[in-house]
């Protein structure tokens, strides 16, 4: 038997901290997989689904409304100005024992565009200035010698952009590598050379580059995802998404955890993918610009079908059910209507569960119970999303459109 003496300070305390432990606190270090029963055989694997993490809270500071918005970049305001045209030159050939040479001021260089682009790698609108000056091209010089055009200035943006002018929206940057020509470049002007001609042989006249054209954009980011997770913050939407795909966005217990969306590709036999969105959590009277507002709701306009998350847990949980609806519909009418299913979550809660046949009489359609954190009842949610994607592309076939893929 070693003395305490021989221990330091610190292992001390250790040992303190080991004896204190009772049977409960090591039931609560045990995995949850320990604890519970084993979950039915499952119809798809979904690995995801048992590596989901359950992320304690790191008491982040709760943030004001106000600051939260500041977080969402999903909309700017840019100022382009292509680059101005160099000028052209004016001035004659000099050359020992040649009289009378001739014009030989070169032209300017033209003026770069401003070009917005669609880049994989960006993902939101925060990398993106408010203001932006294309390259200038190069004056003319002497001996004929033409200035260099300035190059494109290439703005990255991410998929899914609406670029508007005023109301009118001008481009739809959907797919990666599309281009859009926000600001032309002026043309170069032009230098004596030019203007020779045979009434006028000694030409002194020369023409200043034009300026590159400016315009005001407002980009607006809409998210391209077939499916739109929508709920209340705290609801579990991020878990969710977390277990079904290999999205990694944060999970804690406090609200407006997630800030921007998300997006996650789940995968099915035969290459088929599905994309979901991960929105930031809606509240009641969002419409009045509560919480983050309804801003964001403008990622879901294009999300082909919708995914509501309710909390189980909480005392009515059809309430929230409603609150969501209402938020839509007042966002946009008939956006509640479109191809959807309600998801209750933490159905491993034992209050969750006592809520479950209350929500499912008042509700009227089918209801997926399920827990993200342990992965319960993951397949038949899983299942859900291929039905609904199938029947989408079912019915955009049908009217002859090509349907969303991914
Ligand atoms: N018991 C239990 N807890 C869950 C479950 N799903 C999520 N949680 C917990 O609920 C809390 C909120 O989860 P999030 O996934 O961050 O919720 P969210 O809907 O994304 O929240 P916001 O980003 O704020 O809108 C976290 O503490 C999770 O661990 C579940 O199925 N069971
Ligand atoms: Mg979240």
């Amino acid at each position: 038997m070693i003395p305490a003496r021989f221990f330091s300070a610190r292992w001390q305390t250790a040992l303190e901290g080991v004896r204190r432990w009772t049977p409960s606190t090591w039931a609560i270090l045990q995995p949850s997989w320990l604890l519970q029963p084993e979950p039915a055989a499952r119809l798809l694997s979904i690995s995801c689904a048992s590596c989901a993490k359950r992320q304690e809270s790191p008491q982040k500071k709760m943030l004001s409304e106000k600051k939260l918005k500041r977080y969402f970049v999903d909309h700017r305001r840019v100022l382009v100005r292509g680059g101005d045209g160099g000028n052209g030159a004016s001035c004659f050939h000099s050359e020992p024992r040649k009289e009378f040479g001739g014009p030989s001021g070169g032209d300017g260089g033209s003026g770069g565009h401003v070009i917005l682009k669609v880049d994989r790698q960006v993902k939101s609108l925060s990398s993106v200035l408010t203001r932006y000056q294309g390259f200038h091209g190069e004056d003319g010089g002497r001996k004929n010698c033409f200035g260099r055009n300035g190059g494109p200035l290439y703005i990255r943006v991410p998929r899914g952009t609406l670029v508007k002018e005023g109301e009118d929206t001008v481009a739809d940057l959907s797919c990666p590598g599309d281009e859009y020509v926000a600001a032309l470049g002026g043309a170069g002007g032009k230098g004596n050379r030019f203007f020779l001609a045979n009434d006028n042989r000694a030409p002194v006249t020369c023409t200043r580059g034009q300026p590159g054209q400016e315009r005001v954009l407002f980009l607006e980011l809409k998210m391209v995802a077939q499916a739109g997770m929508i709920g209340f913050p705290n609801a579990g939407k991020s878990s969710l998404l977390r277990a079904i795909s290999n999205a990694r966005p944060a999970v804690a217990a406090y609200p407006f955890t997630t800030l921007k969306p998300h997006i996650g590709v789940v995968h099915y036999e035969g290459h088929q993918q599905v994309t979901v969105a991960d929105i930031p959590g809606i509240v009641r009277g969002a419409h009045q610009n509560r919480g983050l507002g309804l801003a964001f709701l403008r990622h879901i306009e294009r999300c082909r079908f919708l995914l509501f998350v309710v909390d189980l847990s909480v005392p009515e949980p059809w309430v929230q059910l409603q609150d969501l609806k209402y938020e839509l519909e007042k966002y946009e009418e008939g956006l509640s209507e479109r191809p959807h299913t309600v998801i209750g979550n933490k159905i491993d809660l034992p209050e969750a569960r006592a809520h479950l046949p209350e929500l499912q009489a008042r509700l009227g359609q089918t209801l997926i119970p399920l827990s993200a954190t342990t992965g319960e009842n993951l397949e038949a949610l899983l299942l859900c999303l291929k039905e609904l994607c199938d029947n989408h592309a079912e019915a955009e076939r049908a009217c002859g459109r090509q349907p969303l893929s991914r």
